[in-house]
C-alpha cells in the first residue's frame, strides 16, 4: 500500500471483459491508481454477447428438455381435445421474449460490474485505446476516430478479447448469415438453422436451437463433433444429437454461404449443398490485436495475432501484461480472469502463483454437459516424456441417482499416474457436469491420490458417487 506522500503505481487496463475487469479490481484492491479503457461495455464480450447470453439461451433449452424428459418419470400433460379426447399440449418457445430476457440480464450484469469497478475506485473511460509506446495509451472515440486522451502508466494490461472469424465467401449479414453475436436479434426460432463449425460454440448452439424447435444441420469439418474434447464424451454428444434428429455432416467443410430469396445456401468444398432458413458461422475467433500498436511497442505476437505471455501474464516488454482471448492461453473466461489478477499481483510484487494451464477446468454446455479438468486422453497421447497413466470409466447407467432422475447418458472418467496413484485429470459427461467437476479440480490442483479421493464420503444416492467409484477402481495394491 502506498503511503500518502508516495506516487501511486499507475495501472492502465485496456478492455473490460473478464481479463481486464479482474485486473482492474485487483489493482484497486492493492492500492494502485487504476484506469480502465473500454469501447463497448464493462463485462466485455463475455457478458454482453458470448458467455452470458449463450448460457441463458441454453438454460431455456434445458427447461424445454426437462419438460420433454419428464415423461420418463411418469409426468404426463394432457388437455381435452375434440370430443373430450385428451391431447398432448405442444411446447412453445417465445424466442423474442427469451432474447429480451437474456439481453436485459447481460446489460444489467454489465452495469453491476461497472458499479463494482467505480466503487473500488477504478476510473472507467469509454473509448477505443491503442498503445503509444510501452508506457502510454491513446484513447479515441472509435477506430480511426478522434483521440481525446493520452494516459501514462507504469503497468499496462491488454485484455482486448477476440472477435468471430469471418470467411470472405460467407460474410455475415446480420439477418440470415449470422455470427453468434447476431443471434439475439432473431424474432422467432429459425425454421432450419445450418451451423457451420462443430467446435464448442457450434455444438452448444446447434444443441440449443434443435431443442428449442429448429431443424438443425451441423456442418462439421472433422470426423467427430467437438474435436478438442475427450473422444468418448464427443461420442455421447453425437449420439444425443442423432437422438434429437439433428443432421450432422461430418468431414464436411463449407466453402461458401449465400443468401437466397427465403434463406441461405451453404455449398461444401466437395460440391454438395445444404439449404436452410439461417446460417450460424461458428468457425473460430481472431484476437482483437490488429492496430493496437503492439509491434511499435515491441510486444511479441504469434502468427495468429495472439499476444505471447508467460505464466504470470507478462509479455516480453516488462511494463506490458496481457490477459484473456487476445493471448496465446486458453480462450476461457475463467482463464482470462486468472491471468488478469495474476498480472497485477506480479506487477505490484504481491504473492503470485504462476498459472498452470494443466489444471484448468472447462465445460461444454451441451445436453448432457462435458466437464473436464487436467490431463486428457489427447494430451496424454501427445506427451512423450511422462510417466504411465491409467484411467477408469464409470458409466452413469450404473449410478443409482442417475437412474432415479433419468439422466443416464454419460460417464465419469478418471486419469491417474499408475505408479503414484495421483489423480491427474478427469472427464464428467452428465446433466450439470459443470457443478460436479469441482471435486476433481480440487484433487488435481492438490495432487490427491485415488485412495484419498475414494476415502471421502459422498452422499448416497448421488452422481458424485460415480467419482469415488472410479477412484476406488483405480486402487493399486
Ligand atoms: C459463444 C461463446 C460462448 C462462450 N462460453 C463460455 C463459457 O461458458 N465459459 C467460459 O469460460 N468461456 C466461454 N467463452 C469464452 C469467453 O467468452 C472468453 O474466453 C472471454 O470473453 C475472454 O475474456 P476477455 O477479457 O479476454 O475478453 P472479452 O470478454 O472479449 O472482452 C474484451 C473487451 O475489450 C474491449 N476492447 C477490445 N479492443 C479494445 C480497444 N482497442 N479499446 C478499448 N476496449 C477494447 C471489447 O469491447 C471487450 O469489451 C465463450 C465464447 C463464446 C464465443
Ligand atoms: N462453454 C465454454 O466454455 C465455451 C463455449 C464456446 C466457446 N468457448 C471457447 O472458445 C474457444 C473456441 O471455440 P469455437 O467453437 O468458437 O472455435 P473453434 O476454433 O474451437 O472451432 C471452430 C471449428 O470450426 C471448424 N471450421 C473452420 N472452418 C470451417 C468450415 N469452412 N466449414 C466447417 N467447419 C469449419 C474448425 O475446424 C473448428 O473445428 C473454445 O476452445 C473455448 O475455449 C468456450
Amino acid at each position: 500500500m502506498a503511503k500518502s506522500n508516495e506516487r501511486k503505481h499507475r495501472i492502465l487496463v485496456l478492455g473490460g471483459g473478464p481479463g481486464g475487469y479482474e485486473a482492474a479490481l485487483a489493482g484497486a484492491q492493492l492500492g494502485a491508481d487504476v484506469t480502465l479503457v473500454e469501447r463497448a461495455g464493462v463485462g466485455g464480450a463475455a457478458v454482453l454477447t458470448d458467455v452470458v447470453p449463450s448460457k441463458s439461451l441454453i438454460a431455456t433449452a434445458g427447461a424445454v428438455q426437462a419438460v420433454r424428459d419428464s415423461g420418463k418419470l411418469g409426468v404426463q400433460a394432457f388437455v381435452p381435445g375434440a370430443h373430450g379426447k385428451p391431447v398432448r399440449p405442444e411446447i412453445a418457445v417465445n424466442l423474442a421474449a427469451v432474447n429480451k430476457r437474456l439481453l436485459a440480464m447481460a446489460g444489467a450484469q454489465s452495469v453491476d460490474m461497472l458499479r463494482s469497478l467505480e466503487d473500488a475506485g477504478v476510473r472507467v473511460v469509454q473509448g477505443e485505446g491503442r498503445l503509444d509506446g510501452h508506457s502510454a495509451v491513446l484513447v479515441s472515440t472509435a477506430t480511426g476516430g478522434t483521440d481525446f486522451d493520452r494516459i501514462e502508466a507504469d503497468t499496462i494490461v491488454i485484455a482486448v478479447g477476440a472477435s468471430p472469424r469471418e470467411l470472405d465467401t460467407a460474410k455475415p449479414d446480420g439477418e440470415r448469415i449470422l455470427t453468434w453475436k447476431q443471434l439475439y436479434n432473431l424474432p422467432a426460432i429459425p425454421e432450419h438453422l445450418v451451423v457451420v463449425g462443430s467446435g464448442v460454440t457450434g455444438a452448444e448452439f446447434a444443441n440449443a436451437y434443435r431443442t428449442l424447435g429448429s431443424e438443425v444441420t451441423l456442418v462439421s469439418s472433422r470426423e467427430q463433433v467437438l474435436p478438442g474434447e475427450d473422444p468418448d464424451a464427443a461420442a455421447v454428444i453425437e449420439r444425443e444429437f442423432a437422438r434429437l434428429g439433428m443432421h450432422v455432416m461430418s468431414k464436411s467443410r463449407a466453402s461458401t454461404v449465400e443468401r437466397t430469396e427465403n434463406g441461405v445456401l451453404v455449398t461444401l468444398e466437395d460440391g454438395r449443398t445444404v439449404e436452410g432458413s439461417h446460417c450460424l458461422m461458428a468457425v473460430g475467433s481472431i484476437p482483437n490485436t490488429h492496430g493496437l500498436g503492439l509491434e511499435e511497442a515491441g510486444v511479441q505476437v504469434s502468427d495468429s495475432g495472439h499476444i505471447k505471455v508467460n505464466k504470470v501474464a507478462r509479455t516480453n516488454v516488462p511494463s506490458i501484461y496481457a490477459a484473456g482471448d487476445c493471448t496465446d492461453f486458453f480462450p476461457l473466461a475463467s482463464v482470462a480472469s486468472m491471468q488478469g489478477r495474476t498480472a497485477i499481483m506480479h506487477a505490484l510484487g504481491d504473492f503470485v502463483r504462476p498459472i498452470d494451464l494443466r489444471n484448468v477446468s472447462a465445460n461444454v454446455f451441451t445436453y448432457p454437459e462435458i466437464a473436464t479438468v487436467g490431463w486428457t486422453e489427447h494430451s496424454l497421447a501427445d506427451a512423450t516424456d511422462v510417466a504411465k497413466a491409467v484411467s477408469h470409466t464409470v458409466p452413469l447407467s450404473l449410478n443409482p441417482r442417475a437412474k432415479m432422475i433419468g439422466f443416464t447418458d454419460g460417464f465419469v472418467k478418471l486419469f491417474a499416474w499408475e505408479a503414484s496413484g495421483t489423480v491427474i485429470g478427469g472427464v464428467i459427461v452428465a446433466h450439470r457436469a459443470s457443478e460436479l467437476i469441482f471435486s476433481l479440480s480440487l484433487a488435481v490442483e492438490h495432487r490427491l491420490t485415488v485412495d484419498q479421493v475414494a476415502a471421502a464420503f459422498t452422499v448416497y444416492p448421488s452422481m458424485t458417487g460415480a467419482i469415488t467409484d472410479a477412484a476406488r477402481a483405480l486402487h493399486r495394491h
